[in-house]
């Protein structure tokens, strides 16, 4: 609107410029906005994606307000009857649900009326009606905040999950049969969650604003936690969750418990879909099909906003006005915990945070800020806590503390969902990896089944006389059809012989027994100077599941090109062994 005057100002539009003109622009741009605010947030609601929502009303409001005036125009100019008069009065009062149309029409109404009254008063004839005092746009303004106030109903409506079910059903569009890629992990998931979906008796766990303090009795928290991992009641679940960005299935059909007392990783490549389920899981976005369980009940975004959920998201969530001790204490208003002082004190110490309990949270580091944004995750004792990313940028010691509120937590039988890209925090933390690939769950498992089901293996590392590392990777493919070239250098060949393999139709496994006899043998053949044996661990893990083809099938050793050697260099240079 700020613009729009400045403009009008600027260029001198004489005509808007006129009398009491300007200020009625500016009431009826103002409408325009609320009204066209309203829209564009119902349409985002119904079509569950915001840049559509702001095509459709820009474009098609666009085209009938334009369209609108056009018809009108002409209707005007060949008005002949009364009939036609009729159908134009109509015609103008239902386009008038057109934001758009109502401001152009408008502004054509003021111009009108100004240039009327400019060429009339040469004659002596005062023709000029004040917009603001008589009827000159009045019924646009009337259309326009009417429209506005009943989009922001309807909006409020579906909000509220009025018309879930009809939203819904318009947002899901037929899906085929389940991937095969569902198939295994994914589709046993499924049944476990739908198996376990039977209401837990438990709605809170103890006072769950009370803060994490100690003093807490966890009694009959821990009754529930101490089931053992696998029959783990689920505090949180995911019934096909889907989610679809206009033609982009950011995830797809989503089935995973989170079970209480334990804390389930989920990992991923960049864009895999983490965030995404993050945001399903605190209500911010809305699915486009599936189902959310909280506690055994289905929930819906409302739901999901009640309180039995922290969150650390991506981003850090802090004011970065207030201090770091200011935002604990809003934190703790919010949640309406009783005993602040001591809740705070206990923050600040497990993430040591007390030395910048007086520094405005803006002035803090990044990695600091990350602890901030953390620690305020695990004030209250939500049942569920979710965690995206909460270490990036920390250093060691601040990973420990973190590492440490998460086992606090989950000894204390409340369930916490970690997206990470660090695989040591996963490995220390988690009981469970989900591994996610392009929004689909491909596997689901504990940290052993991973290591046997995904790359998981015996790293070999071999120093060898300069020149002869072909001879011997040759010598390597000749004993062991199934090993995965990692790095191939002049005088280095580091190798992945998988725990298990199909070769030739034929399952086979490898033993740490077998390693040694096969160098043994390369030994005596190869140039093989030294080596070492690793275990894989939860890093090679991740990079084996992420590559398209086995560098086996992809390779051969005119086609090893320097940049390949590089990146499965850099590749190896974080494995950490187990
Ligand atoms: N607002 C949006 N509009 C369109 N596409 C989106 C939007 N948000 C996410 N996506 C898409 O959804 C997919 C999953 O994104 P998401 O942010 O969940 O990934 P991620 O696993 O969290 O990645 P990262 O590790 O980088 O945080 C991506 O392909 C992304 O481009």
């Amino acid at each position: 609107m700020l613009i729009t005057v400045v403009i009008l100002q600027l260029f001198h539009f004489p005509v808007f410029v006129e009398k009491n003109n300007l200020p009625a622009i500016c009431i009826l741009i103002l409408l325009y906005g609320y009204a066209c605010t309203s829209m564009v947030h119902v349409l985002e609601r119904v079509f569950n994606e915001a840049s559509l929502a702001n095509m459709i009303l820009f474009c098609g409001n666009a085209f009938v307000g334009l369209a609108g005036i056009a018809i009108l125009l002409i209707l005007d100019i060949i008005s002949e009857s009364e009939a036609t008069d009729n159908a134009r009065w109509v015609l103008h009062k239902v386009l008038m649900l057109s934001p758009h149309f109502t401001l152009g029409d408008g502004l054509l109404e003021i111009a009108k009326n100004t240039i009327q009254s400019q060429v009339l008063i040469q004659f002596g004839m005062d023709t000029y009606r004040d917009p603001l005092t008589q009827n000159v746009v009045g019924y646009h303004y009337i259309a326009l905040f009417l429209v506005g106030t009943a989009l922001f109903l309807l909006n409020f409506a579906i909000e509220s999950d009025y018309f879930d079910a009809i939203t819904v059903r318009l947002r899901s569009k037929p899906r085929g049969p389940a991937p095969r890629e569902a198939a295994g992990d994914a589709r046993a998931e499924e049944r476990r969650v739908r198996d376990a979906l039977q209401p837990l008796r438990l709605r809170t766990i103890g006072n769950i604003n009370a803060g994490f303090v100690d003093s807490e009795d966890l009694g009959s928290l821990k009754k529930h936690s101490s089931v053992s991992r696998g029959t783990a009641r689920d505090v949180c679940s995911t019934l096909r969750l889907r989610r679809e960005y206009g033609a982009r299935v950011a995830l797809h059909d989503l089935s995973l418990g989170i079970p209480a007392g334990q804390c389930t990783a989920l990992l991923g490549e960049n864009g895999a879909g983490k965030s995404t389920t993050f945001s399903l899981l605190t209500g911010e976005i809305h699915p486009t099909s599936g189902q959310i369980y909280l506690l055994g009940q289905k929930v819906n975004t409302r739901d999901l906003s009640q309180g039995l959920i922290s969150y650390c998201p991506q981003s850090d969530a802090i004011d970065p006005f207030l201090t770091v001790r200011e935002t604990l204490v809003l934190y703790c208003m919010l949640r309406g915990i009783d005993d602040r002082e001591h809740v705070i004190r206990r923050t600040l110490e497990s993430f040591e945070l007390v030395k910048y309990a007086d520094v405005r949270a803006g002035a803090l580091s990044g990695g600091n800020k990350r602890k901030l944004c953390t620690a305020i995750a695990f004030m209250g004792r939500t049942p569920l806590i979710l965690l995206d990313e909460p270490t990036s940028g920390m250093d060691p010691v601040s990973r420990r503390c973190v590492s440490a509120a998460v086992r606090g937590a989950t000894r204390g039988g409340r369930a916490a969902l970690l997206s990470t890209h660090a695989l040591a925090d996963a490995r220390r933390l988690a009981a469970r990896v989900a591994l996610l690939r392009a929004g689909r769950l491909h596997a689901l498992a504990g940290l052993d089944d991973c290591l046997r089901r995904f790359g998981g293996g015996y790293v070999v590392a071999c120093v060898v006389r300069r020149g002869g590392s072909r001879a011997a990777w040759r010598g390597v493919l000749a004993r062991a059809p199934h090993a995965a070239l990692r790095v191939l250098h002049q005088a280095a060949l580091h190798f992945l012989l998988p725990l298990r393999a199909t070769v030739n139709g034929k399952e086979i496994e490898t033993k740490l027994s077998d390693v040694f006899r096969l160098l043994a043998e390369l030994q005596m053949s190869c140039d093989i100077e030294d080596y070492t044996v690793n275990q894989s661990s939860l890093d090679q893990i991740f990079l084996s599941f992420n590559e398209k083809t086995s560098i086996i099938d992809a390779i051969d050793e005119s086609t090893v090109t320097p940049r390949l050697l590089r990146r499965n260099s850099d590749e190896l240079d974080s494995v950490t062994s187990l």
